[in-house]
């Protein structure tokens, strides 16, 4: 029996007296309150998602999708006033950056006509490189995390120093609570082991990090409560056989960062597929000559000077926001499906590719990779895209959203005329953005995947850490229809690269991969920029697992007023997977490396094909943490901004194969990198906001898939929780550390570098001093600082250069050394 559902288009009454007027009468309201008309129409779903019970399939639609219409003449509320003000400022400078780019591009081409230049490392990119460090130091920061002193990368944001974190409901704010019992409680991971394929793919994003980077927050807690809109369910099908694992093999198979992907010839590398070598489209560039001159120390005032932020807009936005909210949580109707924890096939849906007008070339290539089925966000999204609408896109974490809008965008390549083989002439037809080298390089390698049977598209990936000139010249190389970039390497080449500017006016596509990111502080000028040197007559596509408020807000710079909002996120159901079990452990920060041990050892016990993530705060403290677990004889790994590409893209693709090993990381890691089969994520200190937690939490339990996350707190950061209530975490039992466990914790500590640990410090003292709760009261944070120095064995803290202490707003704080 098959039932259809149309729960938006069925008000019942009770639905009508439980929540108000539909949604012709709300409407009104909305508009009001809302910065942009917005306009919802039910439509008829191409397929009709649908799920099992008890052996009865049931059809149900449930996506809604609105349209949001930017108002430019706005007024009424402060709030609105202030958006169209910023929007005409941020066009006037859109429009000089456009103009002065033929000029650019022009005296580029002398410069780079010349291959010598090659040598001059960096110092080819004439003047403007020098010009713009600053701007390129804070978006690499974004891109990479770097920095000495690690701040809040916030989801980007950057710049401003004092930015509020977490802007939540701080019902714990700043509260201290000491004295937890002792260890006790035991056996945290006990018994959760559960089988895990070994397949699966890759990809990647990342996040941002921004050591030293005072990014602004994201203001998580007020946004994005799990309301959708519209929503699509989660539709248990048949598990599929997808045998990734080769497939994975291959696509990730190139080393590379700095890959370029070209399918017809070219590229020096061979990639591995189907168990054949074949000529590989990524040409690996990377440079770790230009990497090391990054990571050098970067002095603080280099970072701060470049990260000045707007801030105060966004604090107003916020408290609309949620209204907005209140009136839209009003329109979901939808029925909950039945949940299957552990079903490892929920994310798929019932619908095959083959019922979409896919080239038959494309669908060729899905079958090699054992693509079948589409994943409820493919489902949803692909048949709209198909028909050239602009979309934006909200489904949880590891659902397939790369395929979702690399697969549409390729069709469009296809159905484009064959163009001149001149790779100067060959416009570039999609540009997909993505904020980190690695979640880059991870969707070009999924793109290169998908066009194994189209020889004569061609795809190439340009991102931070290599050589400009080595991009250019493989893009004089090897023609490519596709681009792959992060931000502000594309804006190198748009200002820097002969020609490159014209072939980016061929654009048909553009995707915004992490869009809520993107579009926030720490990109959205870079962003903005880009947009203005694309044609407006493309499609455009924005993909996240989380879109705050205050992405739908401004989402109308990027996309068209018709636009789609397609969210798979059911309403009233978790951003994150119920089969990711999901715990909080709030224990004094002098007990942090023991605990962190001992949960490490116990998953290590209970699954002998562990692999496991651990996020830390900053770079500086990732190296530290990563130290010490090398010392403690765990089998650790680490990856941050910090460390070359070349070495990022090793490690990043050891533990994407491994098994048995542990990850410790930055949040280079945080968005989008599709490892298989990761066990636990832990994350140790505060998370930049809400969504950073969502998104470090989503390495695992990905593709439906069991996981777990555990949440690591001192007492002081346990406000963060608020900002999380909705989720589904549980108060860990404490484990027991015995007395043995902690003198061992304290001798490994005690063997680590002095450099390491001053280095450390200062970054913590720079991320905890950007969260509004902790930082705003610098005597307090101080202490706390102090406390975390006293926990790596130092009796001192370290000094600290006066002029850091200056741009922190700490100058004269008592227990602060200065040198
Ligand atoms: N139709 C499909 N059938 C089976 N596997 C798929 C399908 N589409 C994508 N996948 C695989 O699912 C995994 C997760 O995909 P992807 O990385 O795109 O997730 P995501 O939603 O973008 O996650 P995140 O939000 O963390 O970025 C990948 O290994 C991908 O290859």
């Amino acid at each position: 029996m098959r039932t259809g559902l149309l729960p938006v288009a069925r008000l019942s009454t009770s639905y009508t007296a439980k929540y108000g007027p539909p949604v012709a009468l709300v409407m009104p309201v909305f508009s009001r309150i809302f910065p942009q008309k917005l306009k919802f129409r039910f439509f008829e779903p191409p397929f009709l998602p649908s799920y099992q019970v008890k052996g009865v399939l049931i059809n149900q639609v449930g996506i809604r999708k609105f349209s949001v219409r930017s108002e430019r003449t706005r007024s009424g509320s402060g709030h609105e006033v202030r958006v169209a003000k910023s929007l005409i400022e941020d066009e006037a400078e859109l429009s000089d950056w456009v103009s002065g780019l033929s000029s650019n591009s022009l005296r580029k081409t002398q410069v780079y006509s010349d291959s010598d230049v090659d040598g001059n490392n960096g110092g080819d990119n004439g003047g403007y490189r020098n010009r713009e460090r600053g701007e390129k130091r804070r978006r690499k920061d974004s891109e990479s995390d770097n920095g000495a002193f690690d701040f809040p990368s916030g989801r980007g944001g950057s710049r401003g120093l004092e930015k509020p974190f977490s802007r939540g409901r701080g019902r714990y704010g700043g509260r201290l609570e000491e004295n937890r019992r002792d260890y006790n409680g035991g056996g945290l991971f006990a018994g959760r082991g559960g089988t895990r394929n070994s397949s699966e793919s890759s990809r990647r994003k990342e996040n941002i990090g921004g050591e030293l980077e005072g990014k602004n927050e994201r203001r998580g807690g007020l946004t994005s409560r799990g309301k959708g809109w519209g929503s699509v369910e989660r539709f248990p099908g048949r598990q599929l056989g997808m045998g990734n694992d080769e497939r994975r093999e291959k696509s990730r198979g190139a080393r590379g960062s700095g890959m370029g992907y070209r399918k017809d010839g070219g590229g020096g590398v061979g990639m591995k597929r189907e168990g054949k070598r074949v000529p590989q489209r990524a040409l690996v560039v990377t440079d770790d000559e230009e990497e090391k001159g990054e990571e050098g120390y970067r002095s603080f005032k280099e970072l701060i000077d470049s990260d000045d932020v707007d801030d105060e807009d966004e604090d107003e936005s916020d408290e609309e926001d949620n209204t907005v909210d209140d009136v839209f949580e009003k329109e979901k109707v939808l029925s909950q499906p039945p949940s299957l924890p552990g079903r490892s096939d929920s994310y798929l849906s019932e619908s095959r590719f083959d019922q979409c007008s896919i080239s038959p070339l494309s669908m060729k290539g899905l079958k090699d990779v054992g693509y079948e089925k589409m994943t409820v966000v493919q489902e949803a999204t692909l048949p709209v895209i198909l028909k050239g609408k602009d979309v934006l896109a909200k489904a949880k974490t590891g659902t397939g959203k790369t395929v979702a809008f690399l697969l549409p965008a390729i069709e469009v390549v296809v159905k484009s005329q064959p163009v001149a083989r001149d790779q100067k002439q060959t416009p570039i037809l999609v540009l997909v953005m993505c904020p980190t080298r690695e979640l880059a390089s991870q969707a070009a390698a999924e793109a290169n995947t998908l066009l194994k049977y189209h020889p004569s598209i061609g795809v190439q990936v340009v991102i931070g850490g290599t050589r400009l000139t080595l991009e250019q010249k493989r893009m004089q190389a090897n023609p490519c229809q596709i681009l792959v970039a992060t931000p502000g390497r594309l804006k190198d080449h748009i200002e820097n690269t002969a020609g490159f500017a014209t072939r980016l006016m061929g654009v048909k596509v553009l995707v915004l991969d992490e869009a809520d990111h993107l579009l926030d502080m720490g990109f959205r000028r870079d962003i903005e920029k880009i947009i203005a040197a694309v044609p407006k007559q493309r499609q455009t596509l924005l993909f996240s697992a989380t879109v705050p408020q205050e992405v739908r807000q401004i989402c109308h710079i990027a996309l068209k007023r018709d636009h789609e909002f397609i969210n798979t996120v059911q309403e009233g159901s978790e951003e994150t997977h119920a089969q990711v079990r999901q715990m909080h452990l709030v224990a004094p920060l002098d007990k942090h490396f023991s605990l962190l041990y001992t949960l490490l050892k116990e998953h290590i016990a209970d699954d002998v094909n562990y692999k496991i993530l651990v996020f830390c705060t900053t770079a500086m403290v990732t190296r530290l943490v990563a130290e010490l677990l090398s010392e403690l004889n765990l089998n650790v790994r680490e990856i941050h901004s910090r460390k070359p590409q070349s070495y990022r893209t090793r490690v990043s693709d050891e533990f994407r194969k491994s098994k048995g090993l542990i990850l410790v990381t930055s949040d280079v890691s945080a968005r989008g990198v599709d490892y298989p089969d990761v066990t636990l994520v832990v994350q140790i200190g505060l998370p930049a906001d809400r969504q950073q937690y969502i998104h470090r939490l989503g390495r695992t339990g990905r593709k439906g898939k069991e996981g777990q996350g555990i949440l690591l707190l001192a007492p002081w950061e346990e406000f963060f929780l608020s900002t999380i209530k909705d989720l589904p975490l549980t108060k860990a039992p404490e484990p027991l550390v015995d007395p043995e466990t902690r003198k061992k914790v304290e001798r490994a500590l005690s063997q680590g570098e002095m450099k390491n640990k001053e280095s450390a410090y200062q970054a913590w003292l720079g991320y905890y001093n950007s969260n509004k709760n902790v930082g705003r009261d610098k005597y307090r944070l101080v202490e706390l600082a102090n406390e975390f120095s006293r926990t790596m064995g130092l009796d001192n803290p370290p000094a600290i250069p006066k002029l850091v202490l200056g741009k922190m707003g700490l100058k004269n704080i008592p227990g602060l050394r200065s040198r």
